[in-house]
């Protein structure tokens, strides 16, 4: 008589695979930009991202754009791949209403703070984002973050200012780097402030639009995201507060 362990083995030996399902990081941001489609409603203007996250949902909104009223891009280059699909770019300045803005993240917490503006357009997403009644984050998983400031965080300043803002910010404990050739959209520079462990992103985000010659930084903690579409190994986890 076969032993019980035996039996087992040979039931183990002839069951089906466990298939694990394992995303790439560009897959999850397909998966992300196809997931975001769901807050699309028909006759709306769309706010929308900068980065490459964005850029898929951009091509994902191209095949429903008959539906939408147009867009507002918070950058150049968002406006100019909107146009290429040949979908309508509208100016802020003319929309009273934005029901939803779309946009990806460099870093993301639970509690949906994050930073932006690694592409460098954090002030017209930020902008875009004060007038939308819902931020809809679209990012990977290698996004989310316990704690944000790994990633350096960008601050946008008037070129004549970048040395006294720089100085100010190493007097807070940051270590600020001009991101050189590079000039934002607004015509203005960048500094990426690096080694900051962001302990209170509502009280920091403050503090630095306090320093004349900023324009603004790319925290996003008082105006955080409402809906966090992540992709994961598996697909696609909704997080909300
Ligand atoms: O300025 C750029 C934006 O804040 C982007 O949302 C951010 O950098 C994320 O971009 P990506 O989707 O390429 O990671």
């Amino acid at each position: 008589m076969r032993k019980r362990s035996e039996s087992f083995s040979m039931r183990a030996l002839f069951q089906e695979p466990i298939i694990k399902i394992i995303m790439t990081q560009d897959e999850q941001k397909q998966a992300v930009a196809q997931a975001a489609l769901q807050y699309v409603q028909v006759g709306e203007i769309i706010g929308i991202g900068t980065g490459s996250t964005t850029n898929l949902f951009i091509d994902e909104l191209a095949k429903i754009k008959h539906k939408i009223e147009g867009a507002v891009a918070s950058s150049e280059a968002t406006a100019a791949r909107l146009k290429q699909h040949g979908i309508e770019v509208l100016s802020l300045n003319s929309v009273a209403d934005l029901p939803v803005y779309i946009d990806g993240a460099d870093e993301i917490t639970r509690n949906m703070h994050m930073i932006k503006g690694g592409g460098g357009a954090l002030t017209r997403e930020k902008i875009i984002a004060a007038v939308a009644r819902k931020f809809i984050c679209i990012a990977d998983q290698s996004k989310l973050v316990k704690v944000l400031g790994k990633f350096p965080l960008p601050v946008e300043v008037i070129p004549m200012a970048r040395s006294y803002v720089a100085r100010e910010i190493a007097l807070l404990g940051g270590q600020p780097a001009w991101r050189q050739d590079f000039t934002t959209d607004n015509g203005n520079v960048i500094l990426d402030i690096h080694n900051l462990n962001i302990m209170n992103p509502v009280e920091l985000e403050s503090t630095l639009n306090q320093i004349t010659g900023v324009v603004t930084n790319g925290l996003f903690a008082r105006r955080g995201a409402d809906v966090l579409l992540m992709g994961t190994d598996q697909g696609v986890e909704t997080i909300t507060i």
